[in-house]
């Protein structure tokens, strides 16, 4: 890889104090190139969201680096010029938006903070290009459905025109009808815009269906990086990441629908 837009060298997450210490992230390092979707797997506790939320800058409190462009990003605050190419999706949009902000608040604040021109017009765009219909703009989230909300909360990160997009388990808080329409809006979204995306999910056919390199966590570490081809015809080197596979049996059932990307 030439270029890696966005890249983590040596990261280590440590929780509480002296006895109660953990480490949770041990040692973690990737590099995501200019258009590329990496993702992160392992199960439930291997330390998924901690690292993404370290590359976001929502924990601080990490030892290592986050680079944008070979930049190093400071740690307690990031610059407005990462805030803006930098976007976060979170697992809940139930949680991720205000209960009493309109879709039309949600969506004009961060025009507003970045001094974007044509607010409207770009309000319009971004709810026609996660697939809902503009007049959404005067909606609460609690007239929202699941999935509507999380399109909600996709719109707004796009809405900054970002060229990096972190997502924390897209689609797993939502119902199992709208989690594929939601995963191929954003591989929709992500080849318009030829976006970089880094999504952390434990669900392996979530990640085989966007990304086109893994790296399989283990106990806070990335014990192995494979592309999803090697993926599809069982390449993995680690005993752990064969055993995770095979158990994954939504996996399988993606394998056989051939739907992975
Ligand atoms: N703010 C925190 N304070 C203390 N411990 C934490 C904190 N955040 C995470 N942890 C611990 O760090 C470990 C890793 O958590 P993390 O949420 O990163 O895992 P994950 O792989 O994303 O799991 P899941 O898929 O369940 O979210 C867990 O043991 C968790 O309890």
């Amino acid at each position: 890889m030439t270029r890696a837009l966005i890249e983590a060298v040596g990261l280590n997450v440590s929780f509480g104090e002296e006895e109660d210490r953990h480490h949770v992230v041990k040692d973690v390092s990737f590099r995501i190139a200019p258009g590329e979707c990496y993702g992160l797997i392992g199960e439930s506790g291997c330390g998924k969201s901690t690292v993404l939320r370290a590359v976001a800058g929502l924990n601080a409190d990490y030892d290592g680096a986050v680079l944008l462009d070979g930049r190093e990003q400071p740690k307690a605050r990031r610059g407005a010029d990462f805030l803006r190419r930098v976007q976060m999706v979170f697992q809940d949009p139930y949680a991720s938006l205000h209960p009493r902000k309109m879709v039309e608040k949600v969506l004009s604040e961060p025009l507003q903070i970045h001094g974007f021109d044509r607010k409207r017009q770009r309000i319009d765009e971004v709810l026609v290009q996660v697939g809902l219909d503009p007049a959404f703009r005067f909606r609460y989230p609690h007239e929202l459905s699941g999935g509507q909300r999380q399109r909600v909360a996709i719109a707004r990160a796009l809405i900054m025109e970002p060229e990096v997009l972190l997502l924390d388990e897209p689609t797993s808080a939502l119902d199992v009808s709208v989690q594929a329409e939601i995963l191929n809006l954003l591989t929709q979204v992500q080849r318009d815009r030829g976006l970089t995306y880094l999504l952390v999910s434990h669900d392996m056919a979530v990640i085989a269906h966007v990304c086109q390199r893994i790296g399989m966590m283990q106990h806070g570490r990335i014990i192995e990086e494979l592309t999803s081809d090697a993926v599809r015809s069982g390449q993995a080197q680690e005993p752990y990441t064969r055993e995770f596979l095979n158990a994954s049996a939504a996996f399988a059932a993606a394998l056989e629908g051939g739907d992975a990307a």
